[in-house]
């Protein structure tokens, strides 16, 4: 049975595993990351970030040189999807706090680009989440239930569907995807909701591809700022307020036309997890999983 050492943590309660392979041992297929983050057989989590060098992962090969660290971000189906906001301020948190990379600025390599973190020793963590686009899909909508919206799609570079409605209670319980104009998006898509609740505020609901509910979506936030700020015709520089149920994100479009993110990055647990285990074992293992050490946690408020 193989031991994979992980560590825990979340983004507004957008929850991981973190994966320390610093030199690329490890080969995570699908199926193991599925196991990994299922709720009651494995970790638990919405997605892992598995912490890489550049120069030990192929998928990071275009960045070799520009960045260090390579975030690989699967969802919590083993999916892979190109960017994750929270997930990135978690990545960088991990980094600081293992001594990995000093505080103050650094650049983390992602499928979606090299992003600019910066993570003091403790705190919140801003991320520089570079440009958002607006894809021409035509007219696209979301319908739940009996409700259909107009929607906007927003690339961060994930792909994003965001709709406005007068109570997030119309989104419904979330536990099936909502239904997009079908052949939108080929690759799935992030379906956020989104309640204004006044000048530069907003609330949302999201339902992730890969994934299900979450408490709450980074990017998903700053497709949600984008989306909001078009609508109510600001212009740039402007910083909105994104309440999630997993807590607030602060968002600023800058004048530059980059999209900004600041919030709280918390390490909760480290351990060992049983690679094998998850569904039983016949070795003499206890299928208990993992040996779990509360390491307190790295608090930060927006
Ligand atoms: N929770 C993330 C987004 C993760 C990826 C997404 N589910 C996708 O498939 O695009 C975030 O905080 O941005």
């Amino acid at each position: 049975m193989e031991r994979i050492a992980f560590v825990k943590g979340h983004g507004t309660e957008n929850d991981f595993v973190l994966i320390p392979d610093l030199d690329g041992a490890l080969d995570l297929d699908a199926a193991t990351v599925a196991a990994l983050c299922h709720r009651r057989a494995g970790i638990g989590g919405d997605g892992i970030l598995r912490v890489v060098r550049t120069d030990a992962e192929p998928d990071a090969a275009p960045y070799r040189g520009a960045a260090e660290w390579f975030m690989d971000y699967r969802n919590a189906d083993g999916s892979v999807a190109q960017m994750c906001g929270n997930g990135i301020r978690v990545f960088a948190r991990y980094l600081v706090d293992a001594g990995h990379q000093a505080p103050g600025q650094f650049l983390v390599a992602t499928r979606g680009g090299v992003r600019t973190v910066t993570c003091g020793a403790t705190g919140d963590v801003t991320v520089d989440m570079g440009p958002y686009a607006l894809p021409d899909l035509g007219a696209i909508n979301v319908t739940v239930g009996s409700r259909t919206w107009p929607a906007l799609a927003v690339r961060m570079p994930n792909p994003h569907a965001v709709v406005f409605v007068e109570d997030l209670a119309e989104a419904g319980d979330l536990l099936t995807p909502p239904q997009v104009t079908p052949g939108a998006f080929p690759d799935g898509v992030n379906v956020e909701f989104v309640l204004v609740r006044g000048p530069r505020h907003v609330a949302m609901r999201v339902h992730e591809r890969g994934v299900g509910e979450t408490q709450a979506c980074g990017t998903g936030a700053c497709a949600v700022m984008v989306a909001s700020a078009r609508r109510a015709g600001a212009g740039a520089p402007t910083t909105y307020r994104v309440e999630q149920p997993g807590g607030p994100l602060l968002i600023t479009l800058t004048a530059d036309g980059n999209v900004e993110m600041t919030g709280p990055a918390v390490l909760v647990a480290e351990g060992t997890w049983l690679l094998g285990a998850e569904f039983g074992s016949s070795d003499g293992v206890d299928p208990c999983h993992a040996e779990v050490v509360s390491t307190g946690a790295t608090t930060g408020t927006v």
